[in-house]
């Protein structure tokens, strides 16, 4: 594991590429610098240099944001849904033909090699194909009511003007997965944008405009003051939405703030996911399962194997192979060609990695490899295997957000299920087995919104991505996705044939 320097990208690219991001913000079509004046500065976090200062939105600016969205709401609504899917299906065809840009851009605000961050283009474009095919498909019904009597006619409708609050980590998927079933359901939006990745969404936003999205329908604020910024909106009551993306901290606190005007929520928040291998697995499958499910986004996912549960039997053998595999994976920054590890985010998520390593260390844990931060510029972590965690540890406990993988051993199937549900945690487990019963009961058995099982990634447009207990409520993606954004409306109709 070395840092190198051996740019793909050329400063030139880099340069011609951020000169093309709207700095402003989006309000009612226009692209205007923030009613305060103030920007702030969004950095690269392998080298700490600024790579563009945005217009930073406030209170006033937020205020724009929701009129716009408001004003917008009824015509949009009426839009047939057609024409609704069609932009949306530009929107995708757009982003694909702009890949690379995209990549760049999300490599260079967030740190994650070019590689997965083409990657993400893919995924994140997945959801505006899939919801441009969904557009057309919500339906209500028409029934006649048991008695014979009345007609019982169930429509969906637009639930209005949403907030949308994205995270750093996927700066494009964790847009495109909101904006996309919002657009299809005939909402208007108010998008925050992480204000440590925001750049993606400004392009992504001058891309949904390109494709034909009409002024107002879509505002983009981003901003270095959330809460002072979208505090206001949340107790708007012209607000009818609030879809929030981010650590479970934060998901409790706006879910307090949003139940003073009864706000409808979709909350996406933390994970701490368990992945199991069991006595019969595949073990070179577990490992490269274990890879994906660790290394992917640098251990920065929602959806990152925190807890790796694994049969006493292989748990020596399992840990050698995984170790094989990280003494690999090249930690560099992203637009290097060997990278396949990118920094943290900032110092402060790097320092917490840390932290939760030495602790486990003072507990009697052993590092197979790794434990500690990589010399130099960037926030960069080196992929750590931890052998021997004990239960009670604050790093089984923890969201860690790096690529540290801890292990812990047991028994029986009793056991594995009691450590995997020891979280308040449920947003995705993994288990690897060869029995299809085994894998069948701990569908069943683990408290999780969603299970991997021999599969180290789940993550699928076409699929309803959320977690249960702590990491939330609602989904995104699939069929669930675009329910998020509609309600139901059931209109009764007397009996036809009476008198
Ligand atoms: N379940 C999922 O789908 C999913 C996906 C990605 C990330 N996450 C979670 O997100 C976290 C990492 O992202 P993060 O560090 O950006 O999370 P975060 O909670 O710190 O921030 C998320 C977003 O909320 C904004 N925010 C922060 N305080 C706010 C406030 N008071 N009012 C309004 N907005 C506020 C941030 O600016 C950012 O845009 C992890 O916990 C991760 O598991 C969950
Ligand atoms: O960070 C969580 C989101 C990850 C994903 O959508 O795959």
């Amino acid at each position: 594991m070395t840092v190198t320097a051996q740019p793909i990208v050329t400063a030139e690219r880099e340069g011609a590429l951020l000169a093309s991001v709207p700095t402003g913000l989006l309000i009612d079509g226009q692209w205007r610098p923030a009613a305060s004046g103030k920007t702030f500065d969004v950095e690269d976090p392998a080298t700490g240099r600024v790579l563009l200062s945005l217009a930073d939105a406030g209170p006033e600016d937020g205020a724009a944001a929701l009129d716009a969205a408001a004003a917008a709401q009824e015509s949009w609504a009426k839009v047939p849904s057609r024409e609704r899917g069609e932009i949306l299906r530009r929107a995708f065809e757009l982003v694909t033909a702009r890949a690379e840009d995209f990549a760049l851009l999300m490599t260079l605000e967030m740190g994650k090699p070019l590689a997965e961050a083409r990657g993400e283009v893919t995924y994140g474009a997945e959801f505006l194909r899939w919801f441009s095919e969904e557009a057309v498909r919500a339906f209500g019904r028409y029934s006649v009511s048991p008695d014979g009597k009345s007609r019982l006619l169930v429509t969906k409708k637009p639930v209005g003007p949403c907030l949308l609050i994205t995270p750093w980590n996927f700066p494009l998927a964790m847009a495109t997965r909101k904006v996309s079933p919002a657009v299809a359901a005939g909402c208007t939006m108010v998008l925050k944008s992480a204000n440590l990745t925001p750049l993606t969404s400004q392009l992504f936003a001058a891309v949904m405009m390109e494709a034909g999205l009409p002024a107002g329908v879509l505002n983009l604020i981003p901003t270095s003051t959330a809460g002072a910024t979208t505090g206001p909106l949340i107790k708007d009551s012209r607000l009818r939405k609030l879809s929030f993306t981010g650590s479970t901290e934060v998901g409790r606190r706006l879910l307090a703030d949003a139940s003073e005007t009864v706000l409808r929520t979709s909350m996406e928040l933390g994970g701490n996911a368990p992945f199991v291998v069991f006595e019969d697995a595949d073990i070179d499958a577990a490992v490269a399962g274990a890879m994906l499910a660790k290394l992917r986004n640098m251990g920065e996912a929602c959806t990152a194997a925190n807890r790796f549960i694994v049969h006493e039997s292989l748990a020596d053998e399992f840990a050698e192979k995984f170790a094989a595999k990280m003494a690999d994976m090249t930690t560099a920054r992203g637009t290097e060609a060997e990278s396949k590890v990118g920094p943290l985010i900032d110092a402060k998520s790097r320092d917490k990695v840390h932290e939760l390593v030495t602790d486990a260390v003072a507990a009697g844990a052993v590092a197979v490899i790794g434990g500690a931060a990589v010399d130099g510029p960037g926030y960069f972590y080196q992929p750590t295997i931890l052998k021997g965690v004990t239960e009670g540890t604050r790093i089984l406990s923890e969201e860690i957000f790096g690529p540290v993988a801890p292990i812990i051993t047991f028994d029986t199937e009793d056991e594995a299920v009691r450590l995997a549900n020891n979280t308040e945690y449920g947003l995705v487990a993994y288990v690897f087995t060869r029995d299809l019963n085994r894998g069948i009961r701990m569908g069943e058995r683990l408290e999780t919104g969603m299970l991997g099982l021999n599969a180290g990634v789940v993550s699928n447009a076409a699929a309803p991505f959320g977690g249960v207990k702590q990491s939330g409520l609602g989904r995104e993606g699939g069929l669930e996705g675009i329910e998020e954004y509609l309600y139901t409306q059931y209109i009764g109709i007397a009996d036809p044939y009476a008198g």
